[in-house]
């Protein structure tokens, strides 16, 4: 059954909320006074469809619905979770959880997007403090997985475990934090830079745009992946963080920071910074800058997807769990040998498109190698297989490109083994958005030894589950289209 979220509060990272959950199938419910409110979150939901999807090589469920309330009560009866995202202050956060407890289900999950309240604050005076815990995003919430899941001393142990179990089926990670503290872990981060930046363009050091550029050609791609431990590690050398932290221990002392110290706000301050963010990016509207962000994040969660590190690899988990109980996840004899193989499902992400606005050649190849990849998996040559010495090399390719098609749109590969015996395994790909043909792929395949790099027999499992699914195949109707080849010029 469909599962509910209501989402109180429907800015910014509301908004973000919401198209995270619709985009995974969930139905979502938004209470938010603003009459403005349905206009700015439909913003969002367009910025997030059409980068979110892309950014599994799964598609994602069919989309849940959105609807608006009028009153807290209608909007979260029934739901299953429930996230406050009002302004950053103390007395509306209680008026809401008040009038949110008044009304939902006491299994509901309550979480709060605060950057910097303690749950202890949050849940002062609540009919039921144990329900209320931080779930504290990251903007954009519909791209960035990392939540921080503070529920305080009073947390509810089963409603804490039920919050991960939503979050990681979200494709989100939650960090669960023991211990509260105000403004969390992240967001301490970002206030000491934030704070130092600020010093920086007052004492005319370095502009805004330095400041960016500093961050983004440096730093910032390398915490970007492993963050500031790991990264200081490799930096100590071959003598590890011991090493780094005798080496510039010392420089903690010295004064390369302001630390606490806050400049002030004065109108001065605002517009010498606001004026040289506009010189920096005034050429570009707000919606236009999103964009760009998020083509970057897709791009780059992608980078780390293929080295199935960080965020990258939180990606690959949400893909096996999509994956699990569908016919993208049949193995040996659930996969059908009366009919082609759905071999893939995915969406066509941004960074899939060039210059002629349409999905560009070389992905045609690898979303057939992708669709190999994944029937090898089906009949047995999966990680732990090829762990043990065994795989299967491509010794020939034939694509035909029939139809364009662009990102965003939900493509499927079908797969028919044209002949599997011994070591070879000759497949024949379609690939479809809806009833259009968009592509073949006609593949011939070697088992190989990865010891000797030479040609094998496949183990005994393997060839059993290919010779089935070869016989079946072969009283399927010849694809058309099979066998081609560029004919010679005249
Ligand atoms: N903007 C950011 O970068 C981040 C913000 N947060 C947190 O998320 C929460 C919301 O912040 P934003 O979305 O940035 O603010 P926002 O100003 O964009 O959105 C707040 C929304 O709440 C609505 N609202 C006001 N009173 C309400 C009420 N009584 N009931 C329901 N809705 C009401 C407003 O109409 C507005 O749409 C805050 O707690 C903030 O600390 C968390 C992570 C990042
Ligand atoms: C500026 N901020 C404190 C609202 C930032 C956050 O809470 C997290 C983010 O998305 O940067």
């Amino acid at each position: 059954m469909t599962k509910t979220a209501a989402i109180i509060g429907g800015g910014v990272i509301g908004g973000g909320w919401a198209a995270r959950f619709v985009l995974n199938g969930w139905n979502v419910r938004v209470f938010d006074p603003d009459p403005q409110a349905e206009r700015k979150i439909g913003e969002v939901m367009a910025n997030a469809r059409r980068s979110l999807p892309g950014l599994t090589d799964v598609a994602l469920p069919d989309e849940g619905q959105l609807s608006f309330h009028g009153s807290i009560a209608e909007a979260v009866t029934g739901a299953e979770w429930i996230q406050e995202s009002v302004p950053e202050r103390l007395e509306i956060k209680h008026a809401t959880f008040a009038e949110v407890q008044a009304a939902c289900s006491t299994d509901a999950v309550i979480g709060s997007s605060t950057s910097g309240f303690k749950p202890s604050e949050l849940q002062e005076g609540a009919a039921r403090p144990g329900q209320i815990m931080v779930a504290h995003p990251f903007n954009p919430v519909y791209l960035l997985p990392l939540i921080e899941l503070v529920p305080g001393e009073a947390g509810d142990a089963a409603l804490i475990e039920q919050a991960k179990a939503v979050l990681s089926s979200l494709g989100m990670h939650a960090l669960h934090l023991k211990k509260e503290i105000d403004a969390h872990v992240a967001d301490r981060f970002l206030e000491a830079v934030w704070r130092e930046a600020l010093w920086l363009v007052k004492d005319g050091i370095a502009t805004t745009e330095e400041i960016d550029d500093a961050i983004r050609y440096g730093f910032g791609i390398r915490w970007a992946q492993m963050g500031l431990f790991e990264t200081y590690r490799v930096a100590g050398g071959e003598a590890g963080m011991k090493h780094f932290m005798a080496q510039f221990g010392p420089a903690l002392k010295w004064p390369w920071t302001k630390l606490m110290d806050v400049p002030e706000f004065t109108d001065e301050l605002v517009d010498l910074i606001a004026g040289q963010s506009d010189a920096q990016s005034g050429m570009h509207s707000i919606r236009e800058l999103e964009r760009i962000r998020d083509n970057n994040l897709v791009t780059m969660m992608r980078g780390l997807k293929a080295q199935n590190w960080g965020a990258g690899a939180l990606i690959n988990a949400q893909e096996k769990m999509m994956r699990e109980g569908t016919a993208l996840g049949a193995h040996a004899d659930d996969v059908p040998a009366d009919r082609p193989v759905l071999t893939a499902r995915r969406t066509v992400p941004l960074d899939w498109t060039d210059y002629n606005g349409h999905m560009t050649e070389s992905r045609y190849l690898q979303a057939f190698a992708d669709a190999t990849d994944r029937f090898m998996e089906m009949i047995g040559c999966d990680a732990d297989y090829i762990s043990k010495g065994g795989s299967y090399f491509t010794a020939e390719t034939h694509i035909r490109h029939l139809d364009e098609v662009h990102a965003g749109a939900v493509i499927e590969i079908t797969t028919q083994v044209i002949l599997g015996e011994g070591k070879k395994m000759h497949l024949f790909h379609e690939m479809r958005d809806g009833e259009r043909l968009l592509a073949t792929g006609e593949h011939f395949l070697l088992h190989v030894s990865l010891e000797t790099r030479k040609p094998s027999p496949p183990s005994p499992a393997i060839e059993a589950a290919l010779v089935r699914i070869a016989k079946g195949h072969a009283g399927l109707a010849r694809p058309d289209g099979l066998g081609r080849a560029i004919g010679a010029a005249r």
